[in-house]
């Protein structure tokens, strides 16, 4: 988990449970590496090497990569940076909201060739800004403007990864949180490279799901997928993230959605695949492991 670590807020509470659910799911034991994303970033390599090298070791040791939501420009260099190294490693990858748009600026510098890319709510100036303030929205009053809430998505390429997890659905409703999205403008020279924008509002102009179809999962979501996640009942996309950050995508895909919301028929090791769990603690599983949450370090999991 790649994030701007100043104390866990309810909103990385909530990753971290959807993240559980689903490793529940897959009966994989959930380890979080707690990585702050400006540790990854070139000026910690000089002012603390130390920091920058163990945060790279953390990232590179990981079997895949979640970067969640976030507000301000503290840090965003390093998601960039950590989007990049899944895209480029076919490491699996979920950025949420944010880091969904961060994917989006790292694939327009790298695969686009746009070195200045960037959101305007980083770079107000950009020459390219791939991401946009919603003309909507009012600066004028930050309060009022937020997109909030349940809003839906509709899936504009059937046979995505995103749309299996989500059993074939043609949408989705998830809720938001977020002033600025993906500049409609940029949208072709972005799939033309290889960026496929599976989801979408109903009008078709406000992206709200990402994925590099030629990457083993790599997936961007403008939502919050986390919000509704609930144990037996695994969000759809960070299922996705711990099956195949467990090797076990493919066999979920091809029985995804057809009767039963949690892996079917013991992927791992052919036993009947755990259905239920009691308050989000760590449970025995069918093989005997225990499918808890484990963080590294002192005692919240937070390293500063
Ligand atoms: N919740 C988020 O991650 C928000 C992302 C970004 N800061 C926006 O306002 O669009």
């Amino acid at each position: 988990m790649v994030g701007k670590y100043t104390g866990l807020s309810d909103s990385y509470l909530s990753v971290l449970k959807a993240l559980l659910h689903a490793s529940v799911a897959c009966r994989r034991k959930l380890v979080v590496e707690w990585v702050a994303a400006g540790d990854l970033e070139d000026v910690t390599a000089k002012e603390a090497p130390d920091v920058y090298k163990n945060a790279w070791d953390l990232l590179k040791g990981s079997d895949g990569v979640l970067v969640p939501g976030g507000f301000g420009d503290r840090g965003v260099q390093g998601k960039i940076l950590a989007a990049k190294y899944a895209r480029e490693n076919k490491v699996p990858f979920l950025g949420i909201c944010l880091g969904m748009q961060i994917a989006v600026i790292e694939f327009a510098r790298s695969a686009l060739g746009l070195h200045d890319a960037n959101s305007t709510e980083f770079d107000p100036e950009t020459s390219h800004p791939c991401v946009i303030f919603m003309p909507e929205g009012s600066k004028t009053h930050m309060g009022g403007t937020m997109r909030l809430g349940s809003r839906r998505t509709y899936f504009k390429v059937p046979n995505c990864k995103s749309a299996k997890l989500y059993s074939n659905a043609s949408f989705v409703d998830e809720r938001h949180r977020h002033r600025y999205e993906v500049n409609p403008n940029m949208v072709p020279q972005f799939e033309n490279a290889g960026l496929s924008f599976v989801g979408r509002d109903e009008t078709g102009q406000r992206m709200e799901i990402i994925e590099l179809p030629s990457h083993p999962y790599f997936v961007g979501t403008q939502f919050h997928p986390e919000f509704k996640s609930r144990p037996g009942k695994p969000s759809a996309l960070f299922l996705g993230l711990i099956a195949a950050a467990s090797g076990q995508l493919d066999a979920v895909l091809q029985n995804y959605g057809h009767e039963n919301k949690l892996l079917p028929n013991g992927i791992s090791n052919g036993k009947p695949s755990v259905k239920t769990y009691q308050n989000g603690n760590a449970i025995k599983s069918s093989n005997g492991s225990l499918n808890g949450v484990y963080s590294n370090g002192n005692g919240n999991g937070v390293h500063h």
